[in-house]
């Protein structure tokens, strides 16, 4: 008798619409909260992509791959290090034996072969993957349409497979994961998905931002911190499309600035391109959005140039020398500009160093609170929601929050009431990376972090709890104050 018992399936968060312009894409079929999980899935292959004699990795080495090694050792010992770049194409092509119904599926992924052939990829690809694998005698080298294939598959995994970290200390090991549904969300620059993976790479796609019934479900293909002509021009070369999203077609790129010049007429306004989709940005007139004074791109990218050349010239680990650029920047760019954000990372670095000193410099700590509010004021821009960028940079953010905090308190230059409500701030700007984090699986970076972040916030509660408990006694000694520091 059949089993009556209703058996509850879950219903799909989205469905695979058709647009002209984007082809298929990911539409969602109801309203979705921020962090709430749309799908997860596993990846269909798996492969490093760049030369690496680290070759095996996971179970995405698969019996045949083993066996046709095996065959094959003498020869492959001597182009070990070659091997590696073609590997997720040779497993891509041991698939299309293995499971010819699923390459039936892959195949129909966007490839662009149309765009990429007698192109410079094309060749690179003919060269280092075609040639390589033919030679080595893992595919047959006499049948023509062997190269046509594996070009295919280039193009395959150029256009949608999704960059992965390899779990543990894999250093230099960058791998890349094809997803068969995940191949078909679409870009826009201002995304409203957070992608996170685990050790095995099964993907997980987060809403970051609330999504309406009926909205496109989308991502950033490309990063956030670079401006729209950078992000539009990697999209076309990549990806094979002109990005028109709200951000690469606002002249300002949403009041974030983040490729604007000062204005040197008026010194007030920036300048952001006149017609943001042109072909030619650096042939076209930029405007000021003050005083509305035009001026050539060409003017524009010999600043630009200028700009560029003292940020290559500087010491990346003096400091000094690269907050004194910083300060002379902000005369020509804006403080979001994508060079800015350039030596603001450099900076970073340093500071986080410095950060995990017993004795920090204040002047680091304080510039370092400066950079991470500017940038998360920037991300709340360009990356709105959950981002991982941001679930960072708060992470830094309450760093300096808290340390400049508590050595106010300690010398008496803030009384202890005083000292409360900063600790507060502290501990919410870490709350707040602390939602972000935790969505990561415990063994990334960020799953690290979030570990030790809720240890840091139990200690900062703490510390709250004391100084509320001790700011009775207002008039507390130094020594009292030290100790509360000590916990
Ligand atoms: C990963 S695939 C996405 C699925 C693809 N639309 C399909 O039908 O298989 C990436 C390709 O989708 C198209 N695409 C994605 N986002 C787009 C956008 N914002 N504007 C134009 N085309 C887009 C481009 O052709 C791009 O190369």
């Amino acid at each position: 008798m059949e089993d009556t018992k209703s058996i509850a399936v879950p219903t799909l968060k989205y469905k695979v619409d058709y647009s002209e312009k984007l082809g298929r894409y990911l539409q969602a079929t109801t309203d979705l909260q921020p962090g709430e999980v749309i799908f997860r899935e596993e990846p269909i292959i798996v492969g490093p992509i760049i030369s690496n004699k680290n070759l095996e990795h996971s179970r995405y080495h698969t019996p045949d791959e083993c066996e046709l090694f095996k065959t094959n050792k003498d020869q492959l010992q001597l182009a070990l290090s070659c091997l590696t770049g073609t590997l997720l194409i040779l497993r891509i092509w041991l698939l299309k034996k293995r499971d010819p119904k699923l390459w039936e599926r892959v195949k129909s992924m966007e490839a662009h072969l149309d765009k990429r052939r007698d192109t410079e990829v094309w060749e690179h690809r003919e060269i280092h993957i075609v040639a390589m694998l033919k030679s080595l005698d893992l595919v047959p080298g006499d049948d023509p349409s062997v190269s046509e294939v594996l070009q295919l598959m280039c193009g395959i995994v150029d256009v949608n497979s999704l960059e992965l970290r390899p779990p543990g200390p894999k250093e230099g090991l960058y791998l890349r994961g094809l997803f068969m549904e995940a191949s078909l969300l679409s870009h826009n620059c201002r995304g409203n998905l957070y992608l996170t993976t685990d050790n095995n790479f099964k993907l997980t796609v987060h809403a970051s931002v609330p999504i309406k019934k009926g909205d496109t479900i989308c991502f950033n293909y490309s990063t956030p911190l670079l401006g729209a002509l950078a992000r539009r021009q990697h999209l076309k070369m990549t990806k094979y499309f002109e990005c028109d999203c709200s951000v690469c077609s606002d002249r300002y790129e949403m009041e974030s600035y983040i490729s604007s010049i000062l204005c040197p007429r008026c010194k007030k306004g920036y300048m952001g391109i006149e017609d943001p989709l042109t072909k030619f940005p650096y042939k076209t007139k930029w405007i000021c959005n003050k005083c509305e004074h035009r001026m050539g791109g060409c003017l524009i990218k010999t600043t630009l140039d200028l700009c560029k050349s003292l940020i290559e010239k500087v010491d990346n680990q003096d400091a000094k020398e690269l907050e004194i650029l910083r300060r002379k920047l902000l005369n020509t760019l804006h403080r979001n500009h994508y060079l800015i954000l350039l030596v603001k990372q450099k900076l970073l670095t340093i500071y986080r160093l410095e950060a995990t000193k017993s004795y920090p410099k204040k002047r680091f700590m304080e510039n370092m609170l400066d950079v991470c509010k500017e940038m998360y004021e920037l991300l709340e821009i360009i990356e709105p929601g959950i981002s991982r960028f941001k679930a960072i940079i708060l992470y830094e953010w309450h760093l300096p929050i808290v340390w400049l905090t508590n050595r106010a308190h300690s010398r008496e230059q803030i009384s202890t009431m005083e000292l409360i409500p900063r600790l507060e701030d502290g501990a919410s700007i870490l709350k707040k990376s602390l939602t972000i984090l935790l969505l990561e699986s415990p063994d990334t970076p960020e799953g690290k972090l979030a570990r030790k972040g809720l240890q840091k916030l139990k200690t900062l509660n703490t510390l709250i709890a004391d100084a509320k408990a001790l700011s009775k006694f207002e008039n507390l000694t130094i020594h009292g104050r030290r100790k509360l520091h000590k916990i």
